[in-house]
């Protein structure tokens, strides 16, 4: 089989006494879109933050296209884009200098109307990020994460907060990938049904369960995703409120 483009051996990660990841594995195919499914704290974001080399595991390994994350930092950024739930972009520069300072990290980027036109921005070019909505600061992180034409993209909560136009339009733009190989960390069970090829079921810091949504439901003897979930965790996932 050829190399993955993600492929987690045993991490560990805890922080103080709070173990956030107890052994996690996983082992994601080139183009294949995997949602990453937990209750809050479960440990998903410190998952992909392992697999982007944005933490030091504390025990197990990570391999993204071949790459150490921590070690081939600079060879690793050239192919991986990642939106984090919580951008810290300059409040001052707008939404076209965001993108061109981003696009100007890569050799072959998507034009800056490609990306607005994805995330829905274009009238909003000029536009100071501080002076943006979350929801439009959000997409904005996701135009970001897009900008260098990355063989592997780590999207965590991507519609979180957003409304239900501007969710279907991110759906799209996912659905656009084709090539690539994408992570995608949801609490919303049609998002992930909708996406993903595969899904890894995470709670306590483990993963309980994995494979496509219709493998969870078959695994499980629920009637839906929604329902495999509360089987496997026990735990009902938290209603995503919903806000523009
Ligand atoms: N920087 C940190 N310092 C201390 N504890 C942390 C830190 N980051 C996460 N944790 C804890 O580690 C556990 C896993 O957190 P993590 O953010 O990975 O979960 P999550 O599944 O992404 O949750 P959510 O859905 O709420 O984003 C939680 O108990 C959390 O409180």
């Amino acid at each position: 089989m050829s190399e993955p483009a993600i492929l987690a051996e045993g991490l560990h990660k805890r922080y103080g006494d709070t173990v956030a990841v107890d052994d996690i594995s996983l082992r994601v195919e080139r183009g294949e879109t995997w949602g990453i499914l937990g209750t809050n704290g479960a440990g998903k974001t410190t998952t992909v933050e392992l697999i982007a080399g944005l933490r030091a595991p504390d025990s197990g390994s990570v391999r993204v296209l071949g790459l150490d994350p921590r070690r081939d930092r600079a060879a690793l950024r050239q192919v991986l884009g990642v939106q984090l739930q919580h951008a810290y972009l300059h409040g001052a520069l707008t939404v076209e200098e965001l993108l061109g300072l981003y696009r100007s990290f890569y050799p072959d980027p998507r034009s800056t109307d490609e990306l607005l036109e994805l995330v829905e921005l274009t009238k909003q070019r000029r536009t100071r990020f501080e002076k943006l909505s979350g929801g439009q600061q959000q997409r904005l992180s996701i135009a970001l994460a897009l900008a260098g034409r990355p063989q592997v993209v780590i999207l965590d909560e991507l519609t979180t907060g957003l409304d239900p136009r501007a969710r279907r339009r991110m759906w799209a733009a996912v659905e656009s990938l084709r090539e690539e190989t994408v992570i995608l960390v949801s609490h919303a069970m049609e998002e992930v049904e909708r996406l993903c090829d595969r899904v890894a079921l995470i709670d306590g810091g483990r993963v309980i369960a994995s494979g496509t949504p219709a493998d969870l439901v078959a695994q499980s003897g629920a009637a839906d995703l929604d329902e495999a979930f509360v089987v496997l965790t026990g735990k009902e996932l938290e209603i995503e409120e919903e806000s523009a």
